[in-house]
């Protein structure tokens, strides 16, 4: 299979050049981008008044919770979570939340993203999903063990069962991780399980660290240290972890991540919404941690929409430093691009010779977004997802002009307007 894409304007390369040029995409991957192409393609995509981006990378969402999107708004993550989610989370079945699943990977295919850091319970489901919709997925199966042991064992157990399911769809684009929730649901022994079987297993691990003040207060009072001086000490951080939020840190939890080479999944919609606080970004990227963006599930964001929460990152950091400065429209572009491509370990996120083909064209031609003064600008602070009008993953089309290719849009609407019913 190839693709030409003509005339766009194309984001090129890791350091974001605009340039007007076509480019050829062979197999699952970019072959080629320079200006007027000859080859011929199997499918031809005229980008004229078009951006041509790279996809982009969400490195921390639980994708089928669009099912409770609107049930519990304007709460804290404590009570949001043990009063109104994890109730709800009790009666998902199998079958729901592949539905969940399923609305979550239309809503990320319609807004540009094409790789997805996923946490959440019937991940075999969920990879089935990923694999029909062809959207590149790292799965993690999130365990909660709350410090008994009979639990552990369940939850070790079901984390190689999924594992063991995803090895034998044999895909490049579904890769299984390993998820414990976060230090105050999960005991050392299950952590330190976790650290021993990633290494054996060569697997990736993310988990929820220090979201809220309430969870500094929590594994203070539990073990007398922060969370991140805990994971330190049992030895569990590495390169290969990518923790969600790392809201609550001081200096000495920074320079402990950026010792261990550890990715932090900044989720800034989540983190206003629930009122968690603000990621300490200008301070991680000085001492050179890897910044990745993520926007939550879409019960606390509302939305799955990677446009939209990388201007909602650059507002954040400007407002809060008062300082205009702060997350320019570049850094949080590779945020959401680059650098999430580089915590999964993947070639990803530029577009580029010999990069993985996954891309978003987004549609210029509006009032919105001209004139074309400023492109990585534009996107960062005038586009939405409702701009993305094709996106390609893998070499494989997903969207073409807005309409979905590899699922049945009306069927899966509907089918979570039918769940969530049953839900209610
Ligand atoms: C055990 S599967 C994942 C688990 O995480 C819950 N969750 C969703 N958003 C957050 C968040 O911001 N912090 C902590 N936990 C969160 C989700 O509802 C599932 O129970
Ligand atoms: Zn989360």
């Amino acid at each position: 299979m190839s693709v030409l894409i003509r005339n766009g304007h194309v984001i090129y390369g890791e350091d974001f050049e605009i340039v007007k040029a076509d480019v050829l995409i062979e197999g699952n991957r970019i072959a080629k981008v320079a200006k007027g192409i000859n080859e011929g393609a199997d499918t031809v995509i005229d980008a004229k008044g078009r951006v041509v981006s790279p996809a982009f990378v969400n490195l921390h969402t639980h994708s089928p919770m669009g099912l409770f999107r609107g049930l519990a708004d304007d709460l804290p993550l404590m009570d949001w979570l043990q009063n109104h989610i994890w109730p709800r989370e009790a009666k998902l079945t199998r079958e729901y939340t592949k539905v969940g699943a399923y609305l979550g990977a239309l809503e990320m295919i319609k807004s540009g993203t094409g790789t997805f850091l996923d946490m959440y319970f019937f991940m075999d489901a969920v990879a089935e999903v990923v694999e029909e919709s062809g959207l590149r997925g790292y799965l993690s199966y999130g365990m909660i063990d709350l410090g008994d042991p009979e639990k552990t064992e369940k939850e070790l157990k079901e984390a190689l069962r999924t594992m063991e399911f995803i090895e034998k769809l044999n895909s490049d684009r579904v890769q299984f991780v390993f998820g414990p929730h976060a230090p105050y649901t999960c005991s050392i022994a299950l952590l330190k399980e976790v650290r021993r079987l990633a290494s054996e297993h060569n697997k990736l691990i993310t988990i929820h660290v220090s979201e809220t003040m309430a969870e500094i207060g929590q594994i203070t009072e539990r073990y007398g240290k922060s969370p991140v001086v805990l994971l330190d000490d049992i030895g569990f951080l590495g390169r290969d972890v990518i923790i969600a939020h790392g809201v609550w840190l001081d200096s000495r939890d920074i320079q402990i991540l950026a010792r261990n080479g550890v990715t932090v999944a900044h989720n800034p919609g989540s983190n206003m919404k629930l009122a968690s606080g603000v990621m300490p970004l200008q301070k991680l990227l000085n001492a050179g941690v890897n910044i990745g963006l993520g926007t939550d599930g879409a019960a606390s964001n509302n939305n799955l929409d990677m446009l939209d929460e990388m201007k909602l990152a650059a507002l954040l950091h400007k407002v809060h430093n008062l300082d205009p400065t702060v997350a320019d429209a570049e850094t949080v572009f590779r945020m959401a691009t680059l650098n999430g491509a580089k915590a999964l370990g993947i070639n990803a996120g530029a577009i580029k010779e010999g990069y993985l083909a996954d891309i978003a064209i987004i549609d210029f031609n509006q009032p919105h977004l001209r004139p074309v003064n400023n492109v990585i600008s534009h996107l960062v602070y005038s586009a939405n997802g409702n701009d993305v009008e094709t996106t390609i993953v893998n070499g494989e089309i997903l969207m073409l002009d807005g309409e979905i290719l590899t699922l049945d849009e009306e069927k899966v609407i509907a089918e979570a307007e039918r769940v969530s019913e049953k839900l209610a």
